[in-house]
């Protein structure tokens, strides 16, 4: 792995602007302003400041990763697909779990957007979400063998369907390369600068091992949002990738 400049290594990482308004989103993009992060926008902001916020985003400049993580009828993501693709995000995702035909339908639903909007998003699929444990995979959600096995085999799926990427572990970002080639894109949340609160995560790395595990971008939250100073915290995962 070369070395990133300050540049990259902010455009490695996804801020998950998880807030329930806009206006503290708003407030934590002033405290990050001129830092050329991804924006991510994820369920709970989306439900409440919805396409507004997404085209303000987008309007000031920023790459947005649009995290709903559809899982529906084939038909149903489609029509979602097709909606999001006209909000013209960079990034949006869907639960491999779905099968196959969901993930094609996805795909659909954004080529049939396409010529309106003029954007078209990477499209890219949940494997297993990084708070899933070993023994949650096989005891709750009743999926059998280690969770590597679990992720790669949704991986192969998203890749067979057309997609772009998978959302993993930086743990398995390695063997998905490995199973899906190098250009197959990796979003791996569940990342921890050393000594910062786990909280609901499970399958965590650091920002330097992830980076060294090769992956391409890192999704970040809490270590940035609930930090007393969230543009320090930012800036020391930074430093820590160059
Ligand atoms: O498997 C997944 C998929 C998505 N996420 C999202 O990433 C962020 C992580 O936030 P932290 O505060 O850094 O834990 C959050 O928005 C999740 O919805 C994930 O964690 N794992």
């Amino acid at each position: 792995m070369g070395k990133l400049t300050r540049e990259e290594a902010a455009g490695r990482i996804m801020v998950a602007l998880d807030y329930p308004e806009a206006a503290a989103a708003e407030a934590l993009l002033s405290a990050l302003q001129g830092i050329p992060c991804y924006m991510k926008v994820g369920m709970q902001l989306f439900y409440t400041a919805g396409p507004a916020f997404v085209a303000g985003l987008k309007e000031r400049g920023y790459n947005v990763f649009l995290d709903l993580k559809m899982h529906d009828i084939p038909n149903t993501v489609k029509g979602g697909a097709n909606s999001i693709t006209k909000l013209g995000v960079d990034l949006f995702n869907v639960h491999a779990a779905g099968g196959l035909r969901m993930m094609e339908a996805a795909l659909e639903g954004v080529d049939a957007a396409v010529s309106s909007s003029g954007v078209k998003p990477a499209v890219i699929a949940v494997t297993q979400l990084t708070s899933t444990s070993q023994s949650v995979l096989n005891d709750e959600i009743g999926i059998t063998g280690p969770t590597e096995d679990a992720v790669i085999r949704y991986a192969r799926l998203a890749k067979r369907a057309g997609l772009g990427g998978v959302v993993a572990s930086p743990q398995e970002v390695q063997m998905i390369k490995a199973a899906c080639g190098s250009t197959f894109k990796t979003v791996t949340p569940g990342i921890r600068p050393a000594g910062a609160d786990v909280g609901d995560q499970s399958r965590i790395m650091t920002p330097r091992e992830a980076l060294m595990q090769g992956t391409d971008y890192m999704v970040i939250g809490r270590p940035i949002t609930a930090a007393a100073d969230p543009r320090s915290a930012l800036e020391s995962i930074i430093e820590e990738l160059i």
